[in-house]
């Protein structure tokens, strides 16, 4: 803040050549970067028009038109900055006069140098305040109209009620299931078929009794052409700001025109994302409502979680599918380059600029731009992204003219983007307007659920691959990959994987074929191995250590093993399906005498 202070623009208007130069010396010995002085009304009319101005300081008196003439004119001209009125004694009356048309404040001659300054910032932390409240209600406005866009798209029917049951809002869908359209925005649950306006009726009032949700009510409905139709209704509570009860709201939704996968809700696969666990399915869910809309995204999430795969799906879920999708890696883009790279550039904007050369931006038109490792981006490019958001258009290196695309940004992080923010490496403004929707990919470690799904899936591409006859991952291998931290999430699961499947040679993939620090996971972990770690059921977490009856200990295991074969390791080995080193070092870990 304070250093945008000094970079302010600031016009002194003064007929007096002694008093520009004092005031200009006075500001610019201050720190203040940008101060420009002019003697008369025309020639301030003139500078306003050629530059946006965030503080003008004028003398009342002028040879011509005077100032508060030019407080008007600013007004009718729509230029909203603070203008600070400079009067002599017997003034005064006209300067207060100023400020009721507008002036910011006044100064009496004889102006002093602490009060120049003093005004000056006063005038210019309003501004900036003023500046940033304004932001904030455009971002508001850009919020409301993306919550109205989905509103307005789903194909669920949402009717919203007051606390006298009358209805206040109905989207699209739910208009088209009035029967009777009756007059132009005055609707009632009357309106619609018996059995839904019933249940919406009954639902409202239990929520009115209860203040909770109805979750899932599901009734049957009879169309006039003697269909049935099963109706999904969920009614909540809407509130106001201080909690008091302001309505109910109801999401309609008919199942009969769902997908059966939807009722069945486990999806194990989303375009070219595997993975069944609950993290994943809510992920899959959000990247289908946000396909829909053209807002920017941010993908969150630690380094190959999956987000250049997500980006893909979304690009995939939106109406620009068959347009490019094109990708840029920004950090494996040379930072001086990156401007080029993205907006493009004329031939002979810089030395080596030998041709006119299309940006990423414009081969995207139409389609989505893709921007991975967007922390790492300079200011200056920030600040050109956060240009382009803003106004849609461009413009190329060593051009005069923008030019306007129409692209969708997705970008992509694995850095804390708050930390950042709050240090001052990555602008604020650029930052919330990413994030007003944020995709977060979990962790593996997070969804350990979906690891066999996920293994198993590189498993049928690497045996293909390799030409091997692996048929399946042994329970304890499954075991020691639920147990482990990956810090390189699904792409280190692919390594291994990869890894595995070359080392092994028989027809199931065994601990001994997993890199050591699967096989010996932090020792708190490995007390027990017991119960097979992934239930059939994938919405639970798993409970990976419990002692099950079935299952015999580790230790134990061996050393009936080792009994078996009279102490004989090669055959204990053998036996338990381990490689001899894996079997001295569960030995070791188990504190078993040889
Ligand atoms: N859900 C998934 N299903 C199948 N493969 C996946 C999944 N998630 C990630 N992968 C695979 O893991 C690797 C890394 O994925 P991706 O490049 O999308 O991650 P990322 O989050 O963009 O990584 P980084 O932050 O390092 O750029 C790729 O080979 C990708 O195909």
């Amino acid at each position: 803040m304070e250093h945008d202070l000094y970079s302010a623009h600031i016009l002194i208007v003064d007929d007096e050549e002694s008093i520009r130069q004092t005031f200009e010396i006075f500001l610019t010995s201050e720190g203040y970067q940008f101060v420009n002085t002019v003697a008369t009304f025309d020639q301030a009319i003139e500078a306003i028009k050629n530059t946006t101005y965030d503080l003008i300081i004028s003398d009342i008196v002028l040879i011509g038109p005077c100032g508060t003439d030019l407080l008007k004119k600013t007004r009718e001209l729509n230029i909203k900055c603070p203008v600070v009125m400079i009067t002599g004694f017997p003034n005064l009356e006209t300067a207060t006069e100023s400020v009721r048309h507008g002036a910011f404040d006044y100064i009496s001659k004889p102006v002093n140098k602490n009060t120049l300054l003093r005004f000056t910032r006063q005038a210019l932390l309003h501004w900036s305040l003023e500046n940033k409240a304004e932001g904030l209600l455009r971002e508001n406005e850009k919020f409301r109209r993306y919550l109205e866009t989905i509103f307005r798209s789903v194909s669920d029917a949402i009717i919203t009620i007051d606390a006298n049951m009358q209805i206040v809002q109905l989207n699209e869908t739910a208009e088209q299931w009035l029967k009777d359209k009756g007059a132009e925005g005055l609707y009632d649950l009357d309106q619609f078929p018996e059995e839904v306006g019933m249940a919406c009726l009954n639902d409202a009032r239990k929520v009115l009794q209860d203040g909770t949700e109805v979750r899932k009510h599901l009734i049957e409905c009879h169309t006039a052409d003697d269909s049935t139709k099963i109706i999904s209704l969920n009614a909540s509570p809407l509130r106001g700001e201080d909690d008091e009860f302001q309505g109910v709201v109801i999401v309609a939704r008919d199942m009969s025109l769902e997908e059966p996968r939807e009722i069945n809700e486990i999806r194990n696969r989303f375009h070219g994302c595997v993975g069944s666990s609950r993290a994943m399915q809510e992920v899959y869910k959000m990247i289908e409502n946000i396909g829909k809309v053209d807002t920017a995204v941010l993908i969150t999430g630690e380094s190959g979680t999956g987000k250049e795969l997500a980006a893909e799906a979304l690009h995939a879920e939106s109406s620009r599918r068959d347009k490019p999708l094109i990708k840029v890696d920004c950090v494996s883009v040379n930072e001086n380059l990156l401007e080029s790279e993205l907006f493009g550039h004329r031939k002979g904007a810089f030395t080596g600029a030998d041709r006119d050369r299309e940006g990423m931006l414009l081969q995207a038109d139409g389609g989505t731009l893709f921007l991975d490792e967007i922390g790492d981006i300079s200011p200056r490019n920030q600040l050109l992204l956060l240009r382009f958001l803003q106004e849609k258009t461009f413009t190329p290196v060593g051009q005069d003219t923008p030019l306007k695309v129409d692209v969708r940004i997705i970008a992509a992080t694995n850095v804390d983007f708050q930390k950042m923010v709050s240090e001052g490496k990555f602008r604020e403004d650029l930052y919330y307007r990413l994030k007003v929707i944020e995709v977060r990919l979990p962790p593996l470690r997070e969804r350990i659920n979906g690891i066999p799904l996920l293994a198993t899936h590189f498993l049928t591409i690497f045996r293909k691959q390799l030409n091997k006859k692996i048929a399946t991952i042994s329970d304890q291998a499954l075991e020691c990959m639920a147990s482990y931290q990956w810090p390189g999430n699904v792409r280190e699961l692919r390594h291994v994987m990869e890894r595995a499947c070359v080392l092994c040679d028989g027809p199931m993939l065994l601990v001994q074929h997993l890199p050591d620090e699967l096989q010996n996971p932090p020792k708190k972990e490995t007390v027990l191995q017991s119960s097979p770690p992934f239930p059939h059921h994938h919405d639970h977490p798993v409970e990976l250590f419990s002692i099950s009856p079935h299952y015999q200990r580790e230790d134990e295991k061996i050393i009936n093993a080792l009994k078996q074969v009279n102490g004989n390791k090669v055959k204990a080995a053998k036996l338990l399906g381990v490689a001899r080193s894996t079997l001295y070092r569960q030995m070791q870990r188990y504190n078993i005498e040889e």
